[in-house]
């Protein structure tokens, strides 16, 4: 087969061009960051094609995003267009994304050699191997689930499922809370855990507590105690009018019992180890005539002869024909809590997910968390586990399929049908993965089924950059190659040609504070002029107006806009940031740290390097829960985190601003050696703040700030 380009060994080191000629049936390329690892790959696919005459039709490269493939695909375009028309038409800013995706389609038409590569990401290739095939296993007319990576793929996009997953497990919710035992669970689940967070509460007494009331009934009633809620739960579940705590002067004193109920006409006291003597109040009922009734928190503890306690003393004092009936809706039930509902839906989505992604049973998982010694996990998995099932047979039903069914069926068509299997061992004799590390166990499964002996397969990975374990990823696959994939080669790639010394010598202390690795030693090829920035303000504003002027003093230095990339955990972190920058007429762009994967830019900002929710390292998924499918302990948590930042880090060429608050400084800062920083502040705000300028000698001023005008201390450059 005869390509326009050729295979440009020279342009590469050793190392890379070990892996690119390598006749191994199995290898890894187990790389740094930015040591050229995407690169690598490129070079192998024309070296076959180009050297070994392979048939473009026998590779199969798998990239992990849409965006990854489509990258693969212009550099191989660009490599084969001897014009150069191709490369300035991908940067031309007039063209649209649209117009560009169409130059695609036809420059790939027009190389016929890349036209019968198949590059695709693993959910496309599954999604083509369904459509053909999938009436064996499921149903090939299928849709499919799953919003945000739709949109990315033309051709999933064409057969969207109507509804996104996140309404249907709302809608089948809802449904379920017909039942009104599973209702109630439902609304005492998340009034408990959701609303009133009771299993954080010895952690954190700051918790806000109205009158030192705590509890929230079914009802939404703040109470004092959990047997307080118990009783007030009873009387509501059946439909018994209460009022707590009532105000109540029978002759010489008001005092408050703990309930009153007006149909029954008596008062109830729950008498804990807490409470103080009820002499004198049983007095005033004595008095008074009225009736009190006494109930004893050594009674709560078998709630079955708490319940028939109950049942006894209220019930029998309403009247014969009492019936109340209240019909109880999931509308009028959760009215005040959406958000919360909204919260149980998504944790429901993420187990759903997460025991798919590994192959487990529903069942099972409902059986060992019915083990688990907490009630919070017990009850949380009763209520979600039927939600999940329920799920799945509407997928059944509905021919859809979601991202993980996509892999999953692909995986179980190739093992209960051999004869379909062989079409694409046969076909596919050469197998490239990009971003290895980033595997789950239903991934690697589908790439098992597709070798055969003879099938070469070619990956390229960096454990260090290992961040979707939240996801599903399992970094022991890149970690433990040789135990997946006998007699394999691996070889290591470890001069970084992004960044500077700087930057790969910061990034490589940071890692070394991970046990959980493969050891390399990265060097850089770039030398450092500039000392990594760290810039504390005091609080957000601050941080706000040191970065739009320093964006300003990069832009007139000659920096394009495109060369400035903001990174943070979240995108809501940058909102506030962008709201400022347009005021000033600053246009940069911003990605989460997991969306820059694979991208670099000459000056990085990375935002939110402070400890704590949303910061870093942020163990969110060290939750219960999320333990009862998969074991994670909090040191392989926080490896995930640093890794987290070392991806972000590893994203700057020239330089890099670390952003953070004073006080409040994320503990992975100090792991950087100061040798590699250096600290700067504003001028002091209040200083400037006195001297009122106009816009343009404002920023002039910012910018050339060196003294201060009333005491005449430098303040900042
Ligand atoms: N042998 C080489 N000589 C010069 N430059 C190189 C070489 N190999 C790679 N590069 C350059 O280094 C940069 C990083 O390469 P590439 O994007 O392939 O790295 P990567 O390992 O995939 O990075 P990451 O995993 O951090 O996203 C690119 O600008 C690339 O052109």
């Amino acid at each position: 087969m005869e390509t326009s380009t050729k295979t440009d060994l020279s342009s590469l080191n050793d190392q890379q061009r070990e892996a690119v000629v390598s006749e191994a049936k199995r290898l890894l390329v187990l790389a740094g960051a930015g040591s050229g690892k995407t690169k690598t790959l490129l070079q192998k696919l024309i070296y076959l094609i180009e050297e070994k005459g392979v048939n473009p039709a026998h590779i199969l490269a798998i990239t992990f995003t849409k965006n990854a493939a489509n990258e693969m695909i212009d550099r191989l375009i660009i490599s084969a267009d001897t014009t150069g028309e191709y490369e300035q038409k991908l940067f031309d800013k007039k063209l649209s994304q649209t117009e560009k995706n169409r130059e695609r389609y036809f420059q790939q038409k027009k190389y016929k050699w890349i036209d019968n590569l198949t590059i695709r990401t693993f959910h496309s290739f599954c999604y083509t191997v369904l459509r053909s095939y999938g009436v064996n296993e499921f149903d090939n007319k299928f849709k499919v689930l799953g919003a945000e990576q739709q949109a990315e793929d033309e051709e999933i996009s064409t057969h969207v499922a109507p509804e996104n997953t996140f309404d249907i497990f709302h809608k089948l919710l809802i449904n379920q809370c017909e039942d009104v035992t599973y209702l109630l669970k439902l609304k005492r689940y998340i009034l408990d855990y959701v609303v009133d967070k009771i299993h954080l509460r010895k952690e954190e007494n700051k918790l806000p507590v109205k009158d030192g009331k705590f509890f929230t009934t079914l009802d939404g009633t703040k109470v004092r105690s959990k047997s307080e809620q118990y009783i007030a739960d009873w009387l509501y579940r059946h439909s018994i009018k209460y009022e707590y705590e009532p105000e109540l002067n029978v002759k010489d004193f008001y005092f408050r019992p703990d309930f009153y109920i007006p149909d029954a006409n008596i008062y109830l006291e729950h008498i804990s180890d807490k409470s103080f003597s009820m002499k004198n109040k049983e007095e005033q009922f004595n008095k008074g005539n009225l009736l009190l009734v006494k109930t004893y928190e050594s009674m709560t503890k078998d709630s079955a002869l708490f319940n028939h306690t109950l049942e006894k003393i209220i019930k029998n004092r309403l009247p014969a024909n009492y019936h109340r009936k209240v019909s109880l809706s999931f509308r009028e039930e959760f009215n005040s809590y959406h958000d919360d509902v909204k919260d149980f839906v998504l944790q429901t989505m993420r187990i759903t997910d997460m025991i798919k992604v590994d192959n487990l049973s529903f069942e099972g998982i409902l059986q060992k968390a019915q083990a688990d010694p907490h009630e919070r996990v017990r009850n949380f998995y009763e209520l979600a586990i039927p939600i999940a099932l329920q799920y799945n047979n509407y997928c059944v039903d509905k021919s859809y399929l979601d991202f993980n069914d996509l892999i999953g069926r692909s995986t179980s068509l190739f093992k209960n049908h051999a004869d379909i299997a062989q079409v694409y061992k046969q076909r596919y004799q050469y197998i490239l993965v990009d971003e290895f590390q980033d595997v789950n166990n239903i991934q690697v499964e589908l790439i098992k089924l597709l070798l055969t002996e003879n099938t070469q397969l070619f990956c390229v990975g960096d454990d260090w950059q290992s961040i979707y374990g939240f996801r599903g990823s399992n970094v022991s696959y890149i970690l433990e190659f040789e135990k997946h994939f006998t007699n394999s080669q691996l070889i290591k790639l470890n001069l970084n040609y992004r960044s500077t010394q700087n930057i790969v010598g910061a990034s490589n202390e940071v890692i070394k504070h991970n046990k959980f690795k493969v050891n390399k030693d990265i060097i850089a090829s770039k030398k450092s002029e500039h000392k990594i920035v760290i810039y504390a303000g005091n609080n957000e504003e601050d941080n706000i107006h040191f970065c739009a002027k320093k964006v300003k003093e990069l832009l007139a230095d000659g920096y394009l806009h495109d060369d400035i990339l903001f990174l943070y955990r979240r995108s809501k972190m940058f909102t506030p940031y962008l709201n400022y920058f347009k005021q000033q007429g600053i246009k940069v762009s911003g990605k989460t740290i997991h969306g820059a994967k694979g991208l670099e830019a000459k000056i990085v900002f990375i935002l939110g390097l402070t400890e704590g929710y949303g910061g870093f390292p942020d163990i969110w998924l060290e939750d219960r829960i999320f333990q009862v499918i998969k074991k994670a302990n909090h040191d392989l948590l926080m490896e995930e985190e640093r890794r987290l930042f070392y991806v972000a880090i590893t994203r700057a060429k020239d330089k890099l601003f670390l952003i953070t608050e004073k006080g409040n400084e994320s503990s992975f800062l100090k792991e950087i050696p100061e040798n590699f920083t250096v600290r700067t502040s504003l001028p002091a705000k209040s200083v400037v703040d006195k001297v009122v300028l106009c816009q343009k000698c404002y920023s002039q001023l910012e910018k050339l700030w060196i003294v201060c005008p009333y005491c005449g201390q430098t303040v900042g450059a």
